[in-house]
């Protein structure tokens, strides 16, 4: 590693995956708790879903067989020996040439094969019924296991829990799982300037964007954000804040002051915190030149930019990957609507608004303005990559764009 280089995103993320191991504790506790976290263990399916077949139709249990040749002008004739009630066994045996009446999700009979719609009947008289199409065996059903078969791995340790995954766990009756603590992470705002949302600033100040940005895109990793708020331009302030941080978190952002004007003391502060310490200053990435990059023992340390569409991009392409690496990013291909120019030997990331043009394919509409303009990032889908080696895209061009 070169504290003089200028790396691109791909180097920076390796480089910081070198140094850097982000653990919390694992913990048991109910489903909802555990939503979003990520699986300490591998959890395998203590029986099978469903349970027992299942319609899928409201209608008649029947064996497919007595359904054969039926049609509209001559339908097959069965008996209505029963009604399975929801949530109750079948009232007994289905013999050939009878229906059972069932509801979505009812329990087969035995003998039953198959579930014929109720559209597909029609009543005769109080006990028969004509049905008037034909099902084959193990029509409108799923049957025991389909979903889950006892004894398979439902979720492999290391799965970050979704919804769906939760469901899943749910209905295989597993009521506590473990799954690691989320991990903590420390948002420090820097700038003599930067003042709290609710107070109204004076001439030369703004209102603090980063703390909201940041902590929103730390919870959108499933971490917990902890905010440390706006701190002056001061290296033993800072500092003070800084090693308070890192005690109390796994990870710290700090925005604004990393760039090399007169009051940037960020940098200093970082290197003094202690090793490995400053891993890189400076990316060969637009927007996010003045980011830094630091471990402390095995802890993470990045300085964003202040500039809050540049601290945001720095967060989505560097620091998301780092807190969350089961997310997976899928770039997708679109054409730019405008030319866009690129230094060579830089990598530029560009804010586009993602539409579909006449014939369904995708475009991407660059968005004008600088890192400055938090606007922006609120009209963008993605970030338009454009790498370093190029030295522009023409209009009708694909990229690759990373959606949000
Ligand atoms: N002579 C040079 N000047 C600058 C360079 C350069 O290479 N040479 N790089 C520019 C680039 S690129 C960026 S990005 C900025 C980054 O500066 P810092 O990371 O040091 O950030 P600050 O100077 O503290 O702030 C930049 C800008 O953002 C505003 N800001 C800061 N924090 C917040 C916040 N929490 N909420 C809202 N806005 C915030 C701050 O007021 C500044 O306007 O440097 C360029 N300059
Ligand atoms: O890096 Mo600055 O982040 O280009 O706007």
């Amino acid at each position: 590693m070169d504290l003089f280089r200028a790396y691109v995103i791909a180097d920076a993320l390796s480089i910081l995956r070198d140094h850097v191991r982000l653990e919390t504790p694992g913990e048991d506790t109910g489903l909802l708790a555990a939503l979003h976290r990520t699986l300490d263990e591998d959890v395998f399916a203590p029986e099978d879903v469903p349970a027992f077949d299942r319609s899928t139709m409201d209608g008649f249990a029947v064996l497919a067989r007595d359904t054969f040749g039926a049609s509209e002008g001559l339908p097959a004739y069965l008996e209505v020996a029963g009604e399975v009630l929801m949530g109750h066994s079948p009232p007994g045996r289905l013999e050939t040439g009878q229906a059972f009446r069932i509801a979505t999700g009812g329990m087969l009979p035995e003998g039953a094969d198959a579930v014929v719609m109720v559209e597909h009947t029609e009543d005769l008289d109080e006990r028969t019924i004509g049905v008037t199409r034909p099902v084959a065996p193990g029509e409108n059903l799923i049957r025991r296991g389909d979903d889950l078969t006892q004894g398979v791995l439902l979720l492999p340790r290391g799965h970050r829990l979704r919804p769906q995954d939760v469901g899943l766990l749910a209905a295989a009756g597993v009521t506590r799982v473990r799954t690691r603590k989320r991990l903590r992470v420390g948002i420090v705002t820097t700038g003599d300037e930067v003042v709290p949302v609710g107070q109204t600033p004076g001439p030369g100040q703004v209102r603090d964007v980063n703390s909201y940005t940041l902590s929103g895109q730390v919870h959108e990793c499933g971490a917990e954000p902890v905010v440390y708020g706006i701190v002056r331009d001061d290296f033993d302030t800072l500092a003070g804040v800084m090693r308070r941080a890192l005690d109390e978190t796994q990870a710290v952002l700090i925005s604004g002051g990393s760039s090399v004007g007169r009051r940037d003391v960020t940098v200093d502060v970082v290197a003094s915190l202690g090793a490995p310490g400053v891993l890189f200053h400076g990316l060969a990435v637009r927007p996010g030149k003045p980011t830094i990059g630091a471990a402390i023992g095995e802890k993470l340390v990045v300085g964003l930019p202040g500039h809050p569409v540049s601290a945001m991009v720095v967060f989505a392409l560097l620091v998301r990957p780092l807190l969350d690496p089961g997310y997976r990013a899928f770039p997708v291909r679109a054409r730019v609507t405008r030319s866009l120019t690129s230094q060579a030997g830089k990598e530029d990331y560009v804010r586009v608004r993602l539409e579909r043009d006449g014939e369904g394919r995708l475009t991407a509409d660059p968005i004008p303005g600088k890192s400055g303009l938090i606007a922006t990032m609120v009209r963008a889908d993605g970030l338009a990559r454009i790498p370093l080696e190029s030295r522009g895209v023409a209009a009708g061009e694909e990229v690759e764009v990373i959606p949000f």
